[in-house]
């Protein structure tokens, strides 16, 4: 498969044909291609965005403004990982249309403890179980997707563990082009050994260097890990510049080394006036490095609504200060592994938020007295904490001592820390010095490494490693013959080849769907309800995903996911017939023969028009541009009013727009619409077309009137309506 067809879905089975022979096409990170500033898009200015894409799929709103989609100058993070990878290829697509350029796959539960690279493409829990296989398909997959959209797609994974410089190997060969690397990360949140931690470190940053990947730190972690997260501030500017000058020393380039910076806080607390200052300090301490500003995981709760509401402000807080990437946590990070749908809103709400924060700083500008005493305070702490780390003979024995993820406000300290032994923890004493004699022949080795003189490189002496002659790298295709991605394909294609289908939340059709409901009861006896409703209906394993009490006795709303048992037949599937229009010159031609007059309004109680100007008037397509006549008479109109205005102007058609449908007025409005022009004699001379986003043809036929059109309505579609009814009644005659 050379490219992909937006018609057709992803053929995991093509991707996996013939990985021995893949290569990465290219090594390294890929910035966004930035436009100038001013640069028109349609008819706005935007000083903050980069190259459009191919393929694309724009905001919601998008449609008002010709289907403009443009993109930010940050690159935009969808972080992805079910379980299978094959599942993820398809969601990394569906993301990449969205606008995300760098795809994050979170590693199965605790990959950090292994010791070595794992092989074959078994599930994931939590994660996706990085390999060689996994990886080289995932890459040889966004290959495609990014022809697709025509922007390059970084892919990005977890150096960090045990293994670190083994998978650091792997990135570098398989053409990963991100990958978080912090050697504070294994000491602190998995237990390894802080001097094999380091030295590991060295070894797999030197590597990254070679491979020009970005790297992205673990501070994050101590937001994610502190009781308040806000206490930590202080630590994670010690934090960031420990890994910072730690890379720079390995050899890393300032321009590869991005700071993941989370914003400490959220509502209730008056987030920005907490974050802002924060954000600045960090990015005077640290200039010339990048920023990836990660989305509050740490009080993500199961609320999508106030998760999202979280990711907004922290993308407003990006473009206040600035940043690199913007990473899209999922709404449901808080809830579960993340599904297509909630992958998908991350990255629209980044993009929506850059895209609405456009330029601001043309007209905000953060006051600096104003915040100077704040930024100060927090670069104080930070500087007094490394002093004090440095008194304490340095990071190993500050270490030991619990200084770090304290929940003291440095240097208030509550001596909670999480201390871990030098000589202690996971792998220890695996660190051998290396003798006077030793000699690698390996290129990008850090350290001590005996080498001959006059060597061209190191691999020279082996003919080439690995990195300089990728056919030496050994592929190994599948280890477990029971848990691989073979075998789950094949309940893919059975299902194919019956042509059926059942719904998703993040892989082929796993049957989840996911139900809202409101009773009128208090919280558990509402989540009672839900579950009885589910087993009513009969959908298997109900769970309570989340839930807003309203009231504490009025009412609750609770959120479900439920398996279906079933499955549905795509072949009995009714598709709703899309309105038959007329060529346009045959339009055109006949209304120029034969003058069309048509009265419009919002009948009802009704105040809405856009839908119905958009119906009628010429400028983007309405009835008026065939030549169509219209007495336009506004909105929340009587239909009296709208039937006597059909006699007045005898008039070929009355065109009645009805969004709402509280206690089905719009059907008492079509029937009254009926009855008017019956008991006045008009009813065999005018059209009845009614329209709006509930309506549908069956309906409005079903309750007296000659046709019903619903969302998405052109002029063309009422204008080919009216000109067959007219061309049938005259050909009658
Ligand atoms: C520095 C570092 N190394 C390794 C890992 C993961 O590696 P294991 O889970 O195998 O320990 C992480 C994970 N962070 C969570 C990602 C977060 N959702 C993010 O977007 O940053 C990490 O921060």
């Amino acid at each position: 498969m050379d490219k992909l067809d937006p018609r057709k879905q992803i053929d995991v089975e093509e991707i996996l044909k013939d990985l021995d022979k893949y290569r990465p096409k290219r090594r390294g990170w890929t910035w966004r291609k930035k436009l100038p500033e001013g640069t028109k898009i349609d008819r706005y200015d935007y000083h903050q965005i980069s190259e459009l894409l191919k393929n694309s799929i724009p905001l919601p709103a998008a449609h008002y403004f010709n289907n403009i989609d443009p993109q930010p100058d940050v690159v935009i993070t969808s972080e992805i990982a079910s379980g299978r990878f094959e599942d993820d290829i398809r969601r990394m697509r569906m993301a990449a249309w969205h606008g995300a350029d760098h795809i994050m796959v979170i590693r199965t539960l605790g990959q950090s403890h292994f010791d070595g690279l794992i092989e074959g493409t078994p599930e994931g829990v939590g994660g996706i179980p990085i390999t060689r296989k996994q990886v080289r398909a995932t890459r040889k997959a966004l290959d495609l997707i990014e022809e697709e959209v025509g922007r390059p797609i970084n892919f990005h994974s977890y150096v960090s563990g045990v293994a670190g410089p083994e998978i650091a190997v792997l990135f570098a060969e398989e053409g990963v082009n991100g990958a978080h690397q912090d050697p504070q990360y294994n000491v602190l949140y998995r237990g390894v050994n802080p001097v094999r931690s380091f030295v590991d470190a060295a070894v797999a940053k030197k590597i990254m260097a070679w491979a020009n990947m970005l790297q992205i730190d673990g501070a994050h972690n101590a937001n994610a890990s502190a009781k308040l997260a806000w206490t930590v501030m202080p630590e994670l500017l010690v934090q960031h510049g420990i890994n910072c000058m730690y890379s720079v020393k390995v050899g890393m380039p300032k321009e590869n080394i991005a700071l993941s910076t989370v914003p400490p806080v959220i509502a209730p607390l008056p987030e920005m006036r907490i974050d802002l200052p924060y954000a600045v300090a960090l990015r005077e301490l640290f200039q010339g490095y990048r920023f990836r500003a990660q989305m509050n995981t740490r009080y993500i709760e199961s609320d999508l609504f106030d998760a999202t509401r979280a990711h907004v402000l922290n993308a407003v807080l990006s473009r206040l200060t600035s940043a690199d990437l913007q990473s899209t946590i999922t709404p449901d990070e808080g809830r579960n592994v993340p599904w297509h749908i909630n992958s998908i809103r991350g990255v629209e709400t980044a993009k929506h938020t850059l895209l609405a924060m456009d330029g601001i700083k043309k007209y905000v500008k953060i006051d600096q007295e104003a915040i100077r005493e704040k930024v100060r305070e927090l670069k104080m702490r930070a500087i007094l904490m490394l002093e004090e780390i440095i008194e304490m003979g340095g990071y190993f024995e500050a270490l030991e001592a619990g200084m770090f993820v304290d929940n003291g406000y440095y240097p208030e300290r509550f001596g909670d820390g999480i201390a871990r032994k030098k000589d202690g923890e996971l792998a220890a004493g695996t660190v051998v010095p290396r003798d006077h004699d030793y000699m690698a022949p390996v290129c990008e080795h850090f350290g001590y490494n005996n080498l001959p003189e006059g060597l061209e490189k190191p691999c020279d002496l082996i003919n080439g490693c690995t990195f300089h002659n990728p056919d030496k790298i050994q592929f190994i295709d599948e280890l477990d013959e029971t848990d691989n991605v073979n075998l789950r394909l094949e309940k893919i294609k059975d299902m194919k080849k019956r042509n059926v289908i059942k719904p998703e939340v993040e892989w082929f059709a796993d049957g989840w769907i996911q139900l809202d409901m409101t009773f009128s009861l208090p919280e558990e006896y509402a989540e009672a309800a839900a579950l009885a409703v589910c087993e009513k209906l009969g959908l298997e394993e109900p769970t309570i995903i989340a839930k807003t009490v309203l009231h504490p006795s009025e009412g609750t709303y609770v959120e479900v996911k439920a398996k279906v048992p079933f499955e549905i037949k795509i072949d009995e599937l009714e598709l709703p017939k899309k309105p038959e229009t007329l060529p346009e010159e045959e339009l055109f031609s006949f209304v120029e023969k034969r003058p069309i007059k048509v009265v419009a309004a919002t009948v009802g109680e009704d105040e809405h028009s856009v839908g119905l100007r958009e119906v009628l008037d010429i400028k983007h397509g309405g009835i008026e541009k065939y030549g169509i006549k219209y007495v336009y008479l506004g909105t929340s109109v009587p239909p009296e009013k709208l039937i006597d205005a059909a006699i007045e102007t005898g008039a070929d058609a009355i065109l009645a727009s009805m969004i709402i449908t509280h206690n089905d007025v719009h059907i008492k409005n079509m029937r009254r619409l009926n009855e008017l022009a019956i008991e006045k004699g008009i009813r065999d001379k005018v059209l009845i077309i009614v329209g709006g986003t509930q309506i549908n043809n069956d309906m409005a036929i079903e309750n007296g009137v000659d046709a019903g059109f619903g969302r998405g309505t052109k002029g063309i579609h009422v204008a080919s309506f009216i000109v067959k009814k007219l061309k049938e009644r005259e050909s009658q005659k």
